[in-house]
């Protein structure tokens, strides 16, 4: 062992009876737990059972309401973050906090002791990313970097200060396979080295493959503890949300009709030095079909969700296409006004700003889309606050999301209910087209399955509906076609039936076409 100071036997954290109260409502409501030196420790839950907020307490981000919590044997007050990093505490939020015009070394300097100078800590950032396996380059600007790039900044961030124990917040869930295969040899090491981890994921498979002990959360009380390796993903799943998880129903799915989104020949520079051009991509998303395109992170499924949604709109207006209408040049409001919804990757700050209430972001969203809905007439046009208000609570209805309070603001969410908010905004609108990125991140096994379930049935009931993904299973789950990205290009597109993972895995490293992969197969 070589993580010093550390007693051999006992645990190395306890907590007793913690409860944390947001007003009258109990995020963590007399919590136990234990955590031994060397253990990987998985902290289970559906989307707001209370794991962040227990895992904020003990990183001393929130203050605990009461109950105890003994590091060492000894009892602690985390009263801040930097409290906990002396203590021995590290973590990596869900959430990075990182600053997008800085470089990676600048980023890591900032939650350094002052006086260490830049070189010094690009040097050790290096080295340690290297002997972790987890590379960076200390020079690069963060807003070029990918989000599995982000996350190793902050994996790599907490390492530097020596930890006892680092808490990881869904750290897979923005992650490649192969990613977040080299993070488990990480997290390893780390055990190796008589270092706990505290495991948040949603991604029972990998918590069976790497956790030693799981706790499980369910509405802000332990539900149970197992050894998780002893445990099937479904009798885990049923421990987190109390009963058997709905399988996605494809049955039914309607038979194609008109093509309601496309693109011709769509080709994009890339923005910035480390961003991903987009190739001569065409593809055709018909009525009654759900279009999933997989890939590996950073292949540019950002940008192509951009230039389909006209975030960043195109040079020319024939290489998307709407209900057979050119839309290339058009703005994302323009197309939001021809049916068409669009969810992006990122929920915070971009699908929807944490200090404002749900309410708020709804008509941020809709406003125009759905002038008539929610704006009075005349020039004002000022806000139907009732219609908003009753959207909102039918929205958080039909999507089960758990909240405190009517009309929170939406930081106050889980991140996964947070999710199933944005999706339902959209899929409350019936749009005609649909392109949405990552559906279901950081979303618990139930709610996966629910939002994967509605975009299935928004195509049945006739909508054009594309998914950009990196869950296999959930492509599988909902597609009734795939195509593949990798490095700005589109592979052709398959009808689901016709592909396997390794067909995929082809695509993946790059195989484009069905002459091609053909050949390549037929090669080996
Ligand atoms: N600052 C806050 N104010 C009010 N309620 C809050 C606040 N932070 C969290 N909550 C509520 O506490 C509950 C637990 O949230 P928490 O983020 O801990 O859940 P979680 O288990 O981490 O969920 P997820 O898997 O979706 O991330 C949720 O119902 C959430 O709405």
């Amino acid at each position: 062992m070589s993580a010093e100071g550390q007693p051999a036997i006992g645990p190395l954290l306890t907590v007793g009876q913690l409860t944390k109260l947001f007003g009258t409502f109990a995020a963590c409501n007399g919590i136990d737990l234990e955590i031994k030196p060397g253990e990987i420790h998985a902290l289970l839950g559906e989307n707001g059972a209370g794991k962040s907020t227990l895992v904020k307490m003990l990183f001393g981000v929130l203050a605990p309401t009461s109950g105890e919590i003994v590091w060492q044997g000894q009892p602690v007050r985390i009263a801040s973050p930097s409290a906990a990093r002396r203590l021995g505490i590290g973590m990596v939020f869900q959430h990075f906090s990182l600053f997008e015009a800085l470089t990676v070394a600048e980023n890591i300097a900032l939650s350094m002791a002052p006086g260490i100078s830049l070189n010094r800590i690009a040097e050790e950032a290096s080295a340690l990313s290297h002997s972790y396996g987890l590379p960076l380059d200390p020079k690069a600007h963060v807003a070029d970097l990918s989000v599995g790039e982000r996350q190793r900044i902050e994996i790599v961030r907490a390492l530097l200060q020596n930890p006892k124990l680092i808490i990881l917040d869904e750290p897979t869930s923005v992650l490649t396979p192969q990613e977040a295969d080299r993070l488990f040899e990480t997290l390893n090491k780390l055990k190796a080295e008589g270092r706990s981890v505290l495991y948040i994921s949603h991604r029972l498979e990998e918590v069976q493959r790497i956790c030693d002990r799981a706790t499980v959360l369910r509405h802000g009380k332990v539900t149970g503890a197992c050894d998780p390796r002893r445990e099937t993903p479904s009798s885990l799943a049923r421990m987190m949300v109390g009963s058997d998880v709905a399988h996605v129903s494809a049955e039914g799915t309607s038979t194609k009709g008109a093509v309601k989104l496309e693109a011709r020949h769509l080709s994009a520079p890339a923005r910035t030095p480390f961003a991903v051009a987009l190739k001569n991509i065409c593809l055709k998303v018909h009525a009654g079909e759900v279009l999933a395109i997989a890939g590996v992170a950073g292949n540019g499924q950002g940008e192509l969700f951009d230039a389909l949604s006209g975030e960043y709109p195109a040079a020319t207006d024939d290489v998307v296409r709407i209900a057979d209408k050119p839309v290339g040049t058009r703005g994302i409001n323009a197309r939001r006004l021809m049916g068409a919804g669009f969810v992006p990757e990122e929920r915070h700050g971009h699908a929807a700003v944490s200090a404002l209430s749900l309410s708020d972001n709804l008509i941020l969203a809709r406003s125009q889309s759905d002038r008539r809905a929610f704006l009075g007439g005349g020039v004002l046009g000022l806000i139907r606050q009732d219609a908003v208000k009753s959207a909102t609570r039918r929205i958080a209805q039909a999507m089960d999301v758990r909240k405190s309070g009517d009309n929170p603001p939406a930081g106050s969410l889980s991140g996964g209910n947070l999710q199933k908010f944005i999706v339902g905004r959209e899929l409350d609108r019936q749009p005609t087209v649909l392109v949405v990125n990552q559906p279901t991140w950081g979303v618990d096994a139930g709610a996966a399955s629910r939002i994967r379930q509605a975009l299935v049935d928004l195509a049945k009931s006739g909508s054009a509906v594309l998914v950009i993904s990196q869950d296999l299973d959930e492509i599988f789950e909902v597609a009734t076609e795939i195509a593949v990205i990798s490095e700005g290009r589109l592979s052709d597109i398959y009808p689901a039936a016709e592909l396997s993972r390794e067909k995929i895995g082809l695509l993946m490293g790059g195989m484009y076409g069905k002459t091609e992969s053909a050949e390549t197969a037929h090669a080996h």
